[in-house]
């Protein structure tokens, strides 16, 4: 169970100080599936990236399975950030490396700055990624260089790299915008088995529709406040007002 208390983080803009999430305060667990919802500039990227521990907290106490990972401000110590992975919109492949050594090699963030540069690589990992690979459809492409992938084929090779160096959570950021509808549903698809089949915790940011169509659960952002948080089904008008999304 990961709890999150009275989340506070500001950003600054031209010397402004802005107040981007405003007391943010929620609890999830293995195996949910959440669609963050609402409009743009509501606060869903910045609020991924700080339950991510991508980004420092201004304020706010974090706990997963009753310890505490931030008390206060800071970004967590990296035991925490490997169990943390956060796919992008575009995933951040270094596109003249191999799918293969993409995964085996982890994102900054998740894997420590030592272990990228020093790029070690134990017989187990390249097992452990192959095997993963194998399991998304994607073993043929794994000496393919990252940037001669598509689009869906890279936002896979990126959660095989979440989970190879071991993501309990992933946070995903507009996943599947920019893909063909049938390749949009193959990757949501993938992140719903692992929340099914291996108890991970997926939280997106999803178009209402898709998730409405693939969450468990459905979180309504706005202005940096959460307002909505109802089980994964279609939302009524009055919600969807709500959230400034009629
Ligand atoms: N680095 C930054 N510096 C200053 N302000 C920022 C920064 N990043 C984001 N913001 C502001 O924070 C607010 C929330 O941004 P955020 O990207 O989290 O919203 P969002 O809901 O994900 O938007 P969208 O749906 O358009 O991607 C916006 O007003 C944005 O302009």
């Amino acid at each position: 169970m990961i709890k999150v208390n009275n989340l506070h983080k500001s950003l600054t803009d031209e010397g402004n100080k802005r107040h981007i999430l405003k007391g943010i305060t929620t609890q999830f667990e293995a195996g949910e599936m959440i669609g963050i919802v609402g409009p743009s500039g509501s606060g869903k990227s910045t609020l991924l990236r700080c339950l991510a521990l991508r980004e420092k907290w201004d304020n706010g106490e974090y706990t997963w399975d009753g310890n505490s990972v931030i008390k206060g401000g800071g970004r967590g110590p990296q035991k925490y950030r490997s169990k943390c992975a956060y796919l992008e919109q575009n995933p951040s492949l270094i596109i003249d490396k191999t799918a293969l050594k993409n995964v085996l090699i982890g994102q900054a963030g998740q894997v420590s700055r030592l272990r990228r540069l020093v790029g070690m690589v134990r017989s187990d990992d390249y097992m452990g990624a192959m095997d993963e690979l194998e399991k998304y459809g994607l073993l043929d492409k794994a000496k393919l260089k990252a940037g001669n992938l598509s689009g869906g084929e890279k936002q896979r090779v990126a959660i095989c790299r979440a989970l190879v160096h071991g993501a309990g959570f992933i946070a995903a950021d507009e996943p599947v915008i920019g893909l063909d509808p049938k390749t949009a549903e193959h990757v949501l698809n993938t992140l719903k088995t692992l929340c099914k089949e291996q108890d991970k915790i997926v939280i997106a940011a999803l178009p209402i529709e898709l998730a409405e169509k693939f969450c468990t659960r459905i979180w309504g952002i706005i202005d940096g406040e959460l307002r909505l948080d109802v089980k994964g089904r279609r939302l009524t008008m009055d919600e969807k007002r709500s959230i400034d999304l009629v």
